[in-house]
């Protein structure tokens, strides 16, 4: 059975940790506060049950055990996998894998969640380069299942391999990031997609609720189930070459965050976990949103993947 120790346990972390767990893995889920561990740990049983609601049943041999960790070195002692999954600030990674990297054994491969900073600038911070590799989980972990895997310049090409037979294992869906890129794939296309949005929000062209209404129903269900590669052959290469002629020059190429989002961060308005962000939440919205999300994500995924039929 892999042992894994997953190191943050705030947005990301919990849902990883049981995810992990439900595939047979031992996880050793540790944090710095001890406000994230107790939260992860009222989280699990209701991860659990979208888990069992997206017939993720454990393996014969059982689900893994999980274990919740103060001290780093206990954490990771004996791994074979540790997942750093702190705040995406280059500094408290850093920080983090300088901490880890002396403590665990030679063949112990080291994975970083982080959203987008280069694979090949972390590797900088561990001890064995060779056995560092990006492993970018989408939110929520344990609904979405595909995770990018980044090899950086120094990566070991058999750490990248057990890496993806790792997410294979579990039923998950790896896809290699073949140039180690600022976002890797994922965050880049959503991004380019934010700005944009962003931007015609600012500018008055729609307003939040609409533009919501207007992605989710349009472009958002179509990608669903057509890629955007596949979507180009489906609308006409030569629809393409004529709307991307006139289009791209007239579309955000903003390099600086909008003001509208800088001014809301530096006020606290970060989001859900704030109370508002774009929108306002009470804690019973926050609730009936995660139920309400978490209960379209599962049934969208189960009629996706043939489960279900609609
Ligand atoms: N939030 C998202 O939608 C996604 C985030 N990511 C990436 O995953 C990583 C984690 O993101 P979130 O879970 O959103 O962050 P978060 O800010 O919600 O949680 C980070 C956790 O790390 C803990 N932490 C801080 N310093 C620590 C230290 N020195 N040692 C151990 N724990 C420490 C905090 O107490 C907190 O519980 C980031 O690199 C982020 O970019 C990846 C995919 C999606
Ligand atoms: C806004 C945003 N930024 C980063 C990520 C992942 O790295 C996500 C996500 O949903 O996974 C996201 O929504």
């Amino acid at each position: 059975m892999l042992k894994v120790a997953v190191i943050g346990l705030g947005t990301m972390g919990p849902g990883m940790v049981a995810r992990m767990a439900r595939g047979g893995f031992e996880v050793r889920a540790f944090d710095t506060s001890d406000a994230a561990i107790d939260r992860a740990r009222v989280m699990l049983p209701q991860i659990g049950a979208v888990l069992d609601q997206l017939s993720i049943t454990p393996l014969a041999s059982g689900e893994g055990a999980i274990s919740f960790h103060r001290d780093l070195a206990e954490a990771v002692a004996g791994v074979d996998l540790v997942i750093e999954n702190v705040p995406e600030r280059i500094e408290v990674k850093e920080e983090v894998l300088r901490a880890i990297s002396p403590l665990v054994a030679g063949d112990c491969v080291i994975a970083s969640d982080t959203s987008g900073i280069p694979i090949t600038k972390l590797q900088a911070f561990v001890v064995n380069p060779r056995r560092f590799v990006g492993m970018h989980w989408s939110n929520p972990p344990h609904i979405i299942p595909m995770i990018e895997v980044i090899p950086g310049a120094a990566t070991a090409a058999e750490v990248v391999s057990f890496i993806s037979e790792t997410i294979k294992g579990l039923g998950l869906i790896p896809v290699l990031v073949k140039k180690d890129v600022p976002g890797f794939v994922e965050n880049r296309v959503l991004y380019a997609l934010l700005r944009e949005c962003v931007d015609l929000v600012d500018q008055g062209v729609i307003d939040a609720d609409a533009l919501d209404t207007c992605v989710s129903w349009g472009i958002g269900y179509k990608l669903s189930v057509i890629g955007p590669m596949a979507l180009l052959d489906m609308a006409g290469l030569d629809i393409y070459q004529s709307v991307s002629g006139y289009l791209n020059a007239d579309l955000c190429n903003a390099a600086t965050v909008s003001d509208a989002i800088t001014s809301r961060t530096a006020a606290g308005r970060l989001g859900m976990k704030t109370g508002g962000g774009i929108y306002d939440y009470t804690p019973e919205r926050i609730k009936e949103l995660g139920a309400e999300r978490a209960r379209k994500l599962v049934a969208t995924r189960r009629v996706l993947e043939g489960r279900d039929t609609p």
